[in-house]
Parts: structure tokens; sequence; C-alpha cells
């Protein structure tokens, strides 16, 4: 094997979401036991896997479902001691403003044909196009556990699945299914609906991660029991990092005058309650989406300068309600007769709401009960704060509510360039990935990585950065 150089000695990592906390531990694997790590958060420790609370029991506010082809994810489940829960269950319908323009029916065969009735064979085919994108893209397992990393997110796809795969990024979901063959009905009523829910926009999101969306609509979906966001903590524990309660505000690259020592480059300075401090870090990871509203870091005295990132965030609101749905809105069926529950609507529904469907707590292994009233729990998802009038117009009668506004992923626009995974030297941006699919298992995957990344720079290994034709090398590999 290579040759070692001396581990370095701090390492600061900036957020402590799936992204940050993920990188920490994969940092530890590499880097060995003596590097300090310092993981910087201003807020709570999950980021964007948080959750909510009504009436004494907790619901996933953020990221909560988790795919059962999502490795990482699943890996951390497991050597951290964790449960999980399946979320699946329920029946879904589809809302164009005016009618259900589809109504899942709980006997597969019923569905099968009702689909086949409707759209042809085109559900058939579109689960044929979302696995292969879903084969390429398992790939990247089997380089990371050879170690093998990537300098730009736009290398690791093309390494995937070749120049194809990498032209989804370029070409809205629209585009691609329309030349795909399918019909302007299926895209509205069926793929559009999966959209909205998922990423709060429509078909002319890329077509990467549209795929990526529409494997959420596979069965076998589950979340972590007690709440995602406890894969957080539990990795900050393991990885036996040091949490710093603070906000960065600036990364200032130093001359080695004033650290005595070549390798600490940079300066990270944070505040702390009312206090202003800093510390000298040989590597430092960003691991949230670098723009002013989410995150405000400065960076200073770099040559050339680090470029700012202007990208929008789509900002989407979660609300959690816990009452009887108004199902006439929906449906002229009777109320004890509607069985929906989970309503997707299309682009052209005008609704206020992307969504609505009922959800369970972080600790409930069966589908969600009503209490004795009949209320559920409903979680909907819309572009603006609900007013009360909405929420009125949503249900019958209500006891609680309780939302969270998000900066919840990027604005997709294709075609998309992704921004730099190597900002300096040492310095490591993660949130790239998002801009070609935001989801807890793309932060595991950038930040595994960015770990192999900055640990074959830091003892010069080139060779295991950016190979080509990996795939048909490991392929006769055990
Ligand atoms: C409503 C919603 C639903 C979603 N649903 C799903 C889903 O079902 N499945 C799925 O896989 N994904 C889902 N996602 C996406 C998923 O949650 C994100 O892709 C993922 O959690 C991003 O993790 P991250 O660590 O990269 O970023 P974040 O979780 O945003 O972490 C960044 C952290 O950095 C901290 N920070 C920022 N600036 C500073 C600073 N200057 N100093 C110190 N700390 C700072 C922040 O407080 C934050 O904790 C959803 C997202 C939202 C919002
Ligand atoms: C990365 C790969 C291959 C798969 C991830 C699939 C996945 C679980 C994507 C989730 C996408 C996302 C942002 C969903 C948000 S809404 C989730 C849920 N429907 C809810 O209602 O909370």
């Amino acid at each position: 094997s290579a040759e070692l150089r001396a581990p370095p000695d701090k390492i600061a990592i900036i957020g402590a979401g799936i992204g940050g906390t993920s990188s920490a531990y994969y940092l530890r694997q590499k880097f060995g036991k003596d590097v300090k790590i310092d993981l910087f958060e201003r807020e709570e420790v999950g980021g964007r896997l948080a959750t909510m609370t009504v009436q004494g029991q907790d619901y996933e506010a953020g990221g909560s479902v988790i795919h059962p082809l999502n490795l990482h994810m699943k890996r951390f489940v497991k050597d951290l001691g964790l449960s999980t829960i399946q979320t699946s269950g329920g029946l879904m319908g589809v809302y164009d403003g005016e009618t259900l323009v589809f109504e899942e029916s709980s006997w597969f065969i019923m569905n099968m044909i009702k689909l086949v009735w409707r759209y042809g064979f085109q559900p058939l085919r579109m689960h044929m196009w979302v696995e292969d994108v879903l084969d390429k893209f398992m790939r990247i397992y089997r380089y990371q556990s050879h170690d093998y990393a990537f300098s730009s997110v736009e290398k690791l796809l093309h390494a995937v699945g070749g120049d194809d795969f990498l032209g989804l990024l370029n070409r809205t979901l629209h585009e691609t299914l329309q030349k795909a063959g399918f019909s302007e009905k299926f895209l509205n009523e069926m793929i559009a609906p999966v959209m909205r829910v998922n990423y709060g926009q429509s078909t002319d999101i890329n077509a990467f991660v549209g795929a990526v969306s529409l494997t959420a609509a596979d069965s076998g979906l589950w979340a972590v029991e007690g709440g995602n966001k406890l894969v957080c903590s539990r990795l900050l524990q393991a990885s036996k990092s040091n949490l710093i309660s603070g906000s960065v505000m600036y990364i200032e690259k130093t001359g080695t005058k004033q650290t005595g020592n070549p390798t600490k480059m940079y300066e990270v300075v944070y505040q702390t309650g009312s206090e202003t401090r800093s510390d000298f870090y040989d590597i430092v990871f960003v691991a949230t989406p670098l723009n002013q509203k989410m995150s405000n870091i400065t960076f200073l005295n770099f040559d050339p300068p680090i470029e700012e990132f202007h990208q929008y965030y789509q900002h989407i609101v979660t609300t959690l309600v816990k009452g009887e749905l108004n199902s006439t809105i929906f449906s002229s069926r009777a109320k004890d007769q509607f069985g929906l529950s989970t309503v997707l609507t299309t682009d052209s529904s005008d609704m206020f709401i992307n969504n609505i469907g009922i959800v369970s707590s972080v600790r409930e292994k069966d589908s969600p009960q009503p209490s004795t009233d009949g209320t559920y729990v409903w979680k909907t998802f819309s572009p603006e704060i609900l007013t009360k009038q909405q929420i009125l117009k949503l249900f019958l009668s209500y006891d609680y509510a309780v939302k969270k506004s998000w900066l919840a992923y990027p604005h997709y626009k294709p075609p998309e360039k992704c921004p730099s995974i190597i900002l300096h030297d040492r310095l490591y941006y993660l949130n790239g990935i998002e801009f070609a699919a935001s989801a807890m298992e793309m932060s595991a995957i950038a930040a595994h990585n960015a770990a192999l990344l900055a640990y074959h720079r830091w003892n010069g290994h080139t060779d295991m950065i950016d190979q080509d034709g990996l795939y048909e090398k490991l392929k006769t590999e055990l």
C-alpha cells in the first residue's frame, strides 16, 4: 500500500446535519484516532432532520423517508444500534382541483386494472426507467467501498453511468420522459404530483432528481425509530468529535507565520453566545448550503477568491394538524367512505397545499390509529404558511396545529452545474451534491466521498481520485 504521511492535527466541520456528522464518522475512519475533529453547529444537531411535537408525540418535520437501497443510511442504523420503522401504508389519491383523477384501491389486482385502463403500460415502463437509473447510481457504493474518490459531483455521476447519466442533470424530467414516449396525461397526473410532494416543484426539475423523487414512491420506505435525527447524534458520538455550539462567521486563509505550522492553513472564526472565538485547522469541511440566507459564511484572504454561491433554495412549510379532514374538498363521497390517507395534487390543481397525508409518530410501529374522536395527525407541505382560514377549509375541526418553515432543497433549473467540492487546497464543500439531488443518502454519499478525497489528497494518492473505467475495473474484483 502507498506510504502515509502523519495525519492532520485538527479538522473543522461546519454543520451537524447528516452531511456534517457522517463526515465526522468517515474522517475518523480514514485518519484514525489521533486527529481532533471539531464540529460546529449553530442550531440543532440534525439540521434538516428534525421532529415536531403534537400532543406529546414527535413527528418527522423535515427529511422523513429513507429508501431500502440507501445503503449508507442502512449501515449507519445497523452500526449505531438504532431501530427502523416502516413508513408506507394507506391509500393514495390524486386531486386535480376538481376531482380525484386517480384513487388507489386496497385490492392489488383492482389497482393494476385501474392503472392499465387509464395509462396503459406507462407505469410499468416508468418503473423500469427509474430502476435503470437507480441500478447505475448504486455503483457508487462499490467505488466507495474500494476507497475511490471524485473531485467533482459531475465526475462522480459520470463514473457511475457515463455521458448519458451525467446528461440527466442537463435536461428536465419532463422533456426526458416526453422523449421516452410518456403521455402528457401520465406526466401531469402521476409524475407531477410526486415531484410536488417530494420537492415542491414541477416536472421541470432535472431528470436525475426526478428519478430520485420517483424512487421515493417505491415500497419498503423506512425511517428511524425515535426520529431520523438520532442518526446524526449517534454519528457524532461514534466519531468522538467535539461539538461546538456556535455560528461560523468567517473562514480565513492564514499565512504560515500566523500559525507556525505550514499545514494549519485555515482560521475558523465563530460566534458562541456573545463571544467571538477562533481556532486554526489543517482541513475544513463545509457541510451546509453556502448561501447567505442559510449559512452566511464569509471567506477571507483567499487568492483567487472563493466564488459567491447565489443558488436559490425552495421555501416549503411543514404543517402538522390533529383534526378531522374535510374530505368533501376532494370528493363528494360521504366522509366515512373517503378512505384515502394521502392526497397528492397536480400542478393545475391551484391548491394552497402540495399534498396532505396521515402520519405516524416516530415511535409508532403500526399504521396510525385514529383517536377516540376519529381524528388523525395530518402532515401537509405548502409553499407558504397556511392561514387559519386555509386550515379551517381543510379540516372540519382541529385541536392543534404546528408549523415549520424550511429552505428545503435547491430550486432545480436544468442545465444544472454543481458547485465545486474542492474550494481550496484543503477546504471541501459537500452540499454541491444537492444540485444533482437533495436527500439524506445524497449527503451521506457526499460525506464519504469528501472524506476519501481529503485523505487521498493529504497522502498524495492521486491514483485513487477521478479514476476512469472503474465499473469495468471493479467488475472482475471480488
Ligand atoms: C421538509 C423536508 C422534507 C424532506 N424529506 C426528505 C425525505 O423524506 N427523505 C430524504 O432522504 N430527504 C429528505 N429531505 C432532504 C434532506 O432532509 C436533506 O437533503 C438533508 O437532511 C441535508 O442534510 P445536510 O447535512 O447536507 O444539511 P443540513 O441538514 O441543512 O445541515 C446543515 C447544518 O449546518 C448548520 N449551519 C448552517 N450554517 C452554519 C454556520 N454558519 N455555523 C454553524 N452551523 C451552521 C445548520 O444549522 C444545519 O444544522 C427533506 C428536506 C426537507 C426540508
Ligand atoms: C438517493 C436515492 C437513490 C434515493 C432517495 C430517495 C428518497 C427517499 C428521496 C426523498 C426525497 C424527498 C426530498 C422527499 C420529501 S417528502 C417525503 C415524504 N413524502 C413526506 O411526506 O415527508
